[in-house]
């Protein structure tokens, strides 16, 4: 009797086989990896000295990040990012709401430690060159010499800074400042990186290497958050993204998806002779498609600027024409033609 109220008293207390029990573990375990950030109604309200209420930066936010994924957060000025990424980092507290990143409480520095940062200003040493600021922050986690002095090697040539890793920061580029601060934010080989702005102040070959960047660390099973306002790059690299405005959260989804087109159709093929486009016209004509855009796709101006670099590293002195570069491009070397049709029937814009 005693022991049939104890049950009752404590159902926690039941013992479960073994087998059951690991596998349940096993199940929970799992499940928490999916989402490395769960955020539930956060807010944040800024309060002045006398505990006014000043601004409302975050207001009930929900949203998770799943593992492996490039996760771009998006907004104008003031809606919420940076407030909301230092919240994650356990750097600010919520007024309300609750964040779990990497199954623990925000604001369990601990996790920290599975996390790499890179700020929108980075605060380095400006007399420290790369090996030595790497070794600073290799330090910080408590990496030993071996690691540190490896992982510094690594992360200097993956951000493309061997030829300059003994000169100090202070004589780095904007560019380069930023590549050694992305540095810095994988030194401890972080499962969950946070950049804020990563490709502000790169030129276009930098940014092209910020994203090949931000790419690997996705293939290498990383999960990637990053605010930016250069929506082409994020465009570029994520897989989801989520758009602020004043601390609401107004759009969330994969970026496929919200940018597809629903009531369009394009079709890429070779190059087409004029006949074969008034042919392809009148089966169109046929299906109802009666307002046709038919024409030659573009290459994009980070394509042709990329080009007009490399072929200037290849043959300097030499200026390139119109006509020599549209033969290089690689959309159009196929001689492709884009046809758009609109169920609507008004006239596509082909791309
Ligand atoms: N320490 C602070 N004290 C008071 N208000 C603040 C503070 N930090 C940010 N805010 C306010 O909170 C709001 C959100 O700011 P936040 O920096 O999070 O926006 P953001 O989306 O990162 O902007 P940006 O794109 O300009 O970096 C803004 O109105 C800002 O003025």
């Amino acid at each position: 009797m005693r022991q049939g109220a104890g049950w009752q008293e404590n159902p926690a207390k039941i013992a479960r086989p073994p087998a059951f029990s690991t596998l349940a573990a096993k199940i929970e375990g799992m499940q928490s990896q999916e989402n490395v950030i769960e955020i539930r109604n956060l807010s944040k309200v800024y309060r002045d000295f006398w505990g006014r209420k000043k601004v409302q930066a975050v207001k009930s936010l929900s949203l998770d990040v799943k593992r492996g994924e490039v996760f771009g957060l998006l907004g104008p000025n003031g809606s919420g990012k940076t407030t909301t990424i230092k919240m994650l980092l356990g750097l600010l507290f919520p007024t309300s709401g609750d964040i779990t990143i990497l199954g623990k409480k925000a604001s369990d520095v601990e996790k920290n430690e599975r996390i790499g940062y890179l700020p929108e200003e980075s605060y380095l040493y400006r007399f420290l060159n790369a090996d030595e600021t790497l070794d600073f922050y290799g330090r910080l986690f408590k990496l030993s010499g071996e690691e540190r002095a490896k992982r510094a090697d690594e992360l200097i040539k993956m951000v493309g800074l061997d030829q300059a890793r003994r000169r100090q920061l202070k004589e780095y580029s904007k560019g380069m400042t930023r590549r050694i601060g992305l540095a810095q934010a994988l030194i401890n080989n972080p499962d969950l990186v946070l950049l804020d702005e990563p490709t502000s102040g790169l030129d276009p070959i930098g940014t092209r290497e910020m994203k090949d960047l931000i790419l690997r660390l996705k293939d290498e099973g990383k999960t990637v958050v990053l605010c930016s306002h250069q929506l082409a790059d994020v465009q570029d690299v994520s897989d989801r993204i989520a758009v602020l405005f004043q601390g609401e959260l107004k759009v969330l989804g994969e970026v496929d998806q919200l940018l597809e087109l629903r009531e369009k159709t394009e079709i890429r093929t070779g190059n087409l002779s004029d006949e074969a486009i008034e042919e392809v016209r009148q089966v169109l004509a046929k299906h109802g498609m009666t307002e046709t855009s038919i024409q030659k796709p573009r290459a994009d101006l980070e394509e042709l600027f990329l080009r007009t670099v490399r072929e200037s590293g290849e043959r300097p002195g030499r200026r390139f024409t119109a006509e020599e570069m549209a033969a290089t491009q690689p959309a159009a070397s196929d001689g492709a033609e884009t046809t758009t049709a609109d169920s609507s029937g008004e006239t596509g814009d082909a791309k």
